[in-house]
């Protein structure tokens, strides 16, 4: 089925649709080709045109023209090496990839070195030894979160390792990964996907990574003791959110039901956790949690923020702050985490690719206190705005939560708060106690962690995507795009 495509004229040509070209091309001299068109809702689509021009000549002139422009086009990957998870999902990964993203690739000219994952972290483990990566212009993911993840902790360890950079050291600067990442969404929630491009479309995203689209993103890299424990891009989240992922891997057999079964246990349940929160906060840089503005395609805070970290990148931290309390959750936001479940996200007004991480610090509070801030998400109220919650955009943090602290530490609590005292020494020494336990885990990407105390530090730009950012409709009346010309 072709559609007509956009609508341009070449001089000494006439544009038709394909089931006319059967008859006009023994007379004249057809030429088709496919561009991008853009529909609803951040998608796009190929169009195709056929021209037809009586003077063979001109039309030899304006293929090898137009071929000649597209070869110079450096940013378009021709080598790409594809991992695809099978299970991911709905197990729909590899119909997904043969019969949606395949055929654009050829079409396109793109070679592809496809591997299919057989265990988790197989792509992962392939990409940090094995992978031979000055082969490739970029690496595509097959799947969801959980892939992407593996993609990047793969690809950022092996540009460490390669570059004499020591991963476990948590004040080492990182070096950047060359190779850009294609994301084709196929897995439960892909929102790293939707957040980067907009839509779950493994259509869009295909033709996202033809036409070499290149968007940054930070990454946080998460230590423990100067060892390393994960990289993050998206949320880190202790309290509820590390109790409902934590409640949620007990009941994998419900599907993605469990998540909103443990949301409504834990927010029943309505643990507080005792801890110190540092922070580095972020300093010059334009825009704040609160801005009614979202991080969108040429984001002019990511541009001008990533520009302050790279200038600043050999100057001094700036001073640490310190928070003591007990808290419902304590979330750090790299990127909205806006997905097709939660439109707005937990940090609405968090960008990619400034260098920066939004620290929401959630206080003890009553379970009343907590629905509306939990609420707040799905409305158009600031979920900020309450008395007991606080956001701070941040460089760095540390947590150590009260059961890690040493006695010193111990003492200046006690003598801050000296009311429950004697309680809380007797719940630290004896956790099974029978009241709410002394510590949470971390949700880090939908990944627990094994350590409670973490430090985090914020990498601007280390990664790259083949995306550019969420699109504002306005933009949409942006010229198409070609990339694939044939003669028929
Ligand atoms: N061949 C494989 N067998 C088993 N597990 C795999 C395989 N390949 C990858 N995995 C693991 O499967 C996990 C889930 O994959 P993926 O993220 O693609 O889907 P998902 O969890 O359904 O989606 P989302 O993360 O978006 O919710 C990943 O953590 C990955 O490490």
């Amino acid at each position: 089925m072709y559609r007509a495509g956009p609508r341009c004229s070449w001089p000494g040509f006439d544009s038709c649709s394909r089931p006319f070209t059967a008859c006009l091309s023994r007379l004249f001299s057809p030429v088709s080709y496919l561009s991008l068109t853009r529909c609803r809702q951040h998608r796009w689509r190929c169009a195709e045109v056929t021209f037809t021009c009586s003077d063979g000549p001109l039309c030899q002139h304006w293929i090898s023209s137009i071929r000649e422009q597209l070869a110079t086009i450096t940013s378009r990957p021709k080598h790409l090496l594809v991992y695809i998870n099978p299970y991911g999902g709905k197990r729909q990964g590899k119909r997904i990839y043969e019969q949606k993203v395949a055929p654009l690739f050829a079409q396109a000219g793109v070679s592809t070195h496809v591997i299919v994952t057989e265990y988790a972290n197989h792509a992962r483990d392939h990409l940090k030894t094995e992978a031979e990566l000055e082969k490739f212009d970029g690496v595509v993911c097959v799947g969801g979160d959980g892939m992407f993840s593996e993609i990047i902790h793969g690809l950022i360890w092996r540009t460490q390792i390669d570059n004499g950079v020591d991963p476990n050291c948590p004040d080492e600067t990182l070096s950047g990964c060359s190779l850009r990442i294609g994301i084709i969404p196929a897995g439960s929630t892909d929102c790293i996907c939707f957040a980067t491009v907009g839509t779950n479309d493994p259509v869009t995203s295909a033709l996202h990574i033809i036409v070499g689209d290149s968007q940054p993103m930070d990454v946080c890299s998460v230590h423990h003791n100067n060892t390393f424990l994960r990289y993050s891009v998206s949320l880190l989240g202790y309290g509820f959110y590390g109790d409902v992922l934590t409640d949620s891997e007990r009941k994998r057999w419900m599907g993605p039901a469990r998540y909103d079964l443990s949301g409504l246990k834990m927010f029943l349940t309505h643990h507080y956790y005792e801890g110190t929160v540092s922070y580095l906060p972020a300093r010059g840089i334009i825009g704040t949690p609160r801005d009614a503005a979202r991080c969108r395609s040429g984001c002019v805070v990511c541009q001008h923020n990533g520009q302050l970290h790279s200038e600043r990148a050999e100057k001094s931290d700036g001073e640490w702050r310190t928070i003591r309390g007990k808290f419902l959750a304590i979330n750090a936001a790299s990127m909205s985490c806006a997905c097709p479940r939660s439109p707005k996200g937990l940090s609405p007004a968090a960008h990619l690719a400034d260098g920066t991480t939004d620290l929401i610090l959630v206080r003890k509070c009553s379970r009343f206190d907590f629905l509306r801030h939990l609420l707040r998400h799905t409305s158009k109220d600031d979920q900020f705005d309450l008395t007991f919650v606080e956001v701070h955009r941040v460089r760095r943090f540390r947590f150590m939560p009260r059961h890690c602290q040493s006695d010193s530490e111990l003492e200046l609590d006690l003598q801050e708060n000296s009311k429950h005292q004697i309680f809380s020494q007797i719940c630290r020494d004896h956790p099974a106690c029978g009241c709410a336990p002394a510590y949470s885990s971390w949700n880090c990407d939908g990944e627990i962690l094994t350590h409670t105390a973490i430090d985090v530090r914020v990498h601007c730009q280390l990664i790259n995507l083949f995306a550019r950012g969420i699109e504002e409709p306005c933009l949409s009346v942006d010229a198409h795009r070609i990339f694939h010309l044939e003669t028929l």
